[in-house]
């Protein structure tokens, strides 16, 4: 085929692409709200569909000037914003993956990065403050006028005439548990599947102010992207350093009007220690209508507690992974029933269905036998970059009808079933660990030690011995203006009610949980509090 040289590609106006899809809204209502965004005076501005529209198009017209052809990738470092939002959408018009990061990601991490991916672009925005990028990668600063070019990227040959559904939309690389990162790829064709499903979960409608609260190298902060946009609504991004703050960061939220928290369960953890009275006053006004959580589980004690200030409002529990985008939306009773022990996940999105594996490889079918979740559904992902044997070793032939070609996503999830279908996750399969030839439940401990009075978290986790059995080891949060739990007291406290091989060795109070930059709960740096 004939270089395509001049013309750079586009995707045609009917087929999925995410820029169409997301800016739908901009063709039906443009001085409808996109994004509602800190400003650079501290005070709020407001950016409609169509001036967003208008910034996507300055970006599109700076990007196809560069030379670069339908798969290139452009590393995107950025908060989420209108800006990041116009280059993201910019870059989807183009076939251009991109690779979401955000400034707070060490260099390191970002080297390994762009060591993987070969980028041909790196953006930033106009005060971004990141140097060191190779010299074979092209940079730019990106603004709401469009781009501003410091270095052109390397010149290639363009070959491709049209961006199709199945083109990457972008790949997130994810801190693999082998420590080397692993980039999922994801496709217009999956995302936009994905948040099709999510829109028969009737979340919200235009009316609302989704506040997302997720850096963009989570793909949870590209789901309240997708979530808000394509429901023509608004995107209110909360600053980092609104989040660190829990009495700025309600405020913020007061301020913008929002109407829906997106987060994983770690932002709510300082604002329910410190500012519960302001939180309950906005329950009593009624203005937080949703508070959706995934990423992690929701500890059960803390969700209640949300529960009693946020009386009205709806939870809920988003679970799956990046390499579907997601797998299900459950709605949460508020408040919880009393005897609730575990989460529901419910069943998939519309379009999509879960199935539970046994370790036979035969499907699980009675209800409370555990089972690993496998998921069938249109966002599937395109593989891991540059790796097709882990991708192989989880996107594998539908366990039902092997002979079909039809590949499912291999999750790694437990999970058992409940009377109706519905699933209750247990965990991850590769921390499931036997303990004297038991399998310990790790939930079971953590629900347990955080029944103990004046104990506001707890996190269990076995910790390898090179002799021996592995220790069960747990790290506690407690009440500030309470006494420091005596860790004889609670191991005591579990004995009485936990099989011995499930009563935890150790027990640690530390004064708050550690996170990774996505904000979950950071299991290694905990372990190493033991190693040290
Ligand atoms: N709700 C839960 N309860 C419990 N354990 C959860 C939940 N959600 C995940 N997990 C765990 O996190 C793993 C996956 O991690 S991930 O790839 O970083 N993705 C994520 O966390 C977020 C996920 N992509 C996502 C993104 C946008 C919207 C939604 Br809605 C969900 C899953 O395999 C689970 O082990």
């Amino acid at each position: 085929m004939s270089p395509n040289g001049a013309r750079p590609a586009r995707a045609h106006a009917s087929v999925d692409n995410l820029r169409t899809y997301l800016l739908a809204a901009a063709r039906r209502a443009p001085d409808r709200p996109a994004v509602i965004q800190a400003a650079a005076d501290g005070g709020l501005e407001t950016v409609t569909y169509g001036e967003l529209e208008r910034r996507v198009d300055a970006c599109v017209e700076g990007l196809g000037a560069l030379g670069l052809e339908v798969g290139d990738r452009v590393i995107l470092e950025s908060d989420t914003n209108a800006d990041a939002v116009a280059t993201l959408l910019a870059c989807a018009t183009l076939g251009l993956p991109f690779v979401p990061t955000s400034p707070e990601v060490p260099d390191e991490r970002l080297l390994t990065i762009i060591d993987s991916a070969e980028p041909a672009l790196y953006l930033q925005s106009a005060h971004g403050k990141r140097t060191g990028i190779p010299e074979s990668v092209g940079t730019a600063r990106f603004g709401p006028e469009g781009l501003t070019v410091e270095r052109q990227p390397l010149p290639r040959v363009r070959r491709r005439r049209v961006v199709t559904p199945l083109d990457t939309a972008y790949i997130t690389f994810t801190s693999g548990t082998t420590g080397r990162p692993k980039g999922v790829v994801m496709s217009h064709r999956g995302v936009i599947a994905f948040l099709r499903g999510a829109e028969a979960a009737e979340l919200i409608t235009s009316e609302d102010r989704v506040a997302g609260t997720s850096p963009l190298q989570f793909d949870f902060a590209l789901f309240d992207i997708g979530l808000a946009l394509g429901h023509g609504a608004t995107l209110v991004p909360v600053p980092r350093d609104r989040l660190n703050w829990p009495r700025r960061f309600l405020s913020y939220l007061r301020d913008t009007g929002a109407t829906q928290v997106d987060s994983v369960p770690s932002v709510w953890r300082p604002v329910l220690q410190h500012e519960p009275d302001m939180l309950a006053e906005m329950g009593q006004e009624g203005i937080l209508r949703r508070i959706a959580f995934s990423g992690e589980n929701f500890p059960l004690e803390e969700l209640r507690r949300l529960q009693e200030l946020l009386p009205k409002a709806h939870f809920t529990n988003g679970y799956g992974a990046t390499e579907t985008m997601a797998a299900s939306i459950t709605e949460v009773p508020n408040p919880l029933p009393a005897e609730t022990e575990r989460l529901s996940i419910g069943y998939a999105v519309a379009g999509a269905e879960m199935l539970l594996v046994g370790p036979d490889g035969g499907p699980v079918d009675e209800p409370g036998v555990l089972g690993e979740i496998y998921l069938r559904s249109p966002s599937l992902f395109s593989g891991y970059w540059n790796d097709p044997e882990a991708t192989r070793a989880v996107v594998v032939p539908d366990p039902l009808n092997p002979r079909s070609g039809q590949l499912v996503f291999k999750t790694g999830d437990l999970a058992s079933m409940g009377q109706e279908g519905e699933l209750y996750f247990h965990g991850r399969a590769d921390s499931q660990v036997q303990i004297r030839g038991n399998r310990v439940e790790l939930g079971e401990v953590e629900r347990r030690i955080g029944q103990f009075d004046g104990i506001t978290g707890a996190v269990a986790m076995i910790l390898p011995r090179p002799d021996g059995d592995p220790l069960l080891h747990a790290f506690v949060t407690c009440a500030p203006d309470g006494p420091a739990p005596d860790a004889k007291a609670v191991v005591a406290f579990c004995r009485a009610a936990l099989p011995a091989y499930m009563v935890p060795q150790g027990v640690r109070v530390v004064d708050v949980f550690p996170l990774t930059v996505n904000g979950k709960v950071d299991r290694a740096a905990l372990a190493a509090h033991v190693a040290s």
